[in-house]
């Protein structure tokens, strides 16, 4: 059941520790931070149209981090990583997004993966699963995204019920696209002609289509960016990864099928190479393209080639140690 009773769960919710009650309350505030203009003070008292109730944040946030799964990767976690993320990236960027795009964007951050099992859309399609006969493609994605509208729905959870209906639908629209563009099939020709528009040098921000694709890219680059982590984390995230696709492999085989190599655990001395293939094909050219748009983004490029270099050392099986990343940094200063 996507919440419960409210009731009930007040009475539960006070029995959550207070930490974590404190820990939501953060993400709250958090995220109506993230919507405030920079230039208010914090104790501003929303006038505009686009002001979340408090209220309603916490047991829209509550809901929604109740309806992610305690899978290895694409859990509550993630969800938060990818909307924290997004939201350093337009804290550089506040005047070129209307607060209603910074809204949705960072709700359809902490929406984007709702329910997933941790199983990618390949796996839901081949198996015939239910959602899978639900949707042609982008099985995963149209999934999360009619998660967020059911829970939008649910009583006292409706975050933009004080819109316009016109805006409503509009930011619905909107988190619908953020959260679509999250599927990896997607990823190449979204990036394709963002590169295409800065090679022509037309790119420009005031074409929705332009803007679109551009925000497409921003929530890959999130949902991505354990890629763009430095050493430590991105090692300990790929770790969590590859656990969640041995599970699915494991799955797969126990249906008499034969899951892709990645996703095969008596594959797994082939991790490195893996990874040093999917940095360079998705992430080396998305933070290469974002380091171009908004040059405060480059350290996510500089971390992603890093990480590369690291990946690559290990999958020839040269040694390889954090100081050799600081020197490499402290050479080409
Ligand atoms: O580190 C990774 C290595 C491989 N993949 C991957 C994922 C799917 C398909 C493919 C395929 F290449 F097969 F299409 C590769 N994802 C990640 C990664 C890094 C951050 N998030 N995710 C992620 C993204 C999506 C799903 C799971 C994990
Ligand atoms: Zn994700």
């Amino acid at each position: 059941q996507l919440s419960g009773n409210w009731g009930e769960k007040r009475k539960g919710y006070h029995a959550i520790t207070r930490s974590s009650e404190l820990f939501f309350r953060s993400v709250c505030l958090f995220l109506l931070l993230c919507t405030r203009p920079c230039n208010l003070p914090l104790n501003y008292v929303c006038t505009t149209q686009h002001c979340f109730d408090h209220e309603k944040l916490v047991r829209f946030t509550l809901s929604v981090r109740k309806n992610y799964h305690k899978v290895p990767y694409h859990n509550w976690w993630h969800a938060f990583n990818v909307a924290h993320c997004m939201y350093r990236m337009l804290d550089h960027e506040q005047e070129i997004f209307t607060e209603l795009e910074r809204q949705a964007l960072i709700i359809a951050c902490i929406c984007h993966d709702l329910d997933h099992r941790g199983y990618t859309n390949q796996f839901m399609v081949k198996y015939e699963t239910a959602l899978a006969s639900l949707y042609s493609t982008s099985v995963m994605e149209q999934h999360h995204f009619n998660q967020t509208v059911t829970i939008l729905q649910q009583d006292g959870h409706n975050i933009f019920d004080h819109l316009t209906s016109d805006v409503y639908k509009q930011v619905l629209g909107y988190i619908r696209h953020y959260i679509l563009a999250t599927d990896l099939a997607q990823f190449f020709s979204n990036h394709k002609q963002v590169t295409r528009f800065c090679a022509d040098q037309t790119f420009n921000i005031e074409n929705t289509y332009h803007r679109n694709k551009l925000q497409a890219i921003m929530m890959s680059a999130c949902d991505l960016s354990a890629c763009a982590k430095t050493w430590p984390v991105q090692k300990k995230t790929v770790e969590i990864i590859y656990e969640e696709f041995y599970a699915q492999g494991d799955l797969e085989k126990k249906k008499g099928g034969v899951p892709l190599p990645m996703m095969d655990r008596d594959n797994a001395h082939n991790l490195p190479k893996e990874q040093v293939n999917f940095l360079r094909i998705f992430c080396e050219p998305l933070y290469g393209t974002l380091a171009v748009i908004f040059p405060h983004l480059s350290p996510l490029l500089e971390n992603t080639k890093d990480n590369i270099h690291k990946w690559d050392n290990l999958a020839h099986g040269r040694p390889t140690t954090m100081w050799e990343v600081e020197t490499s940094r402290i050479e080409k200063d």
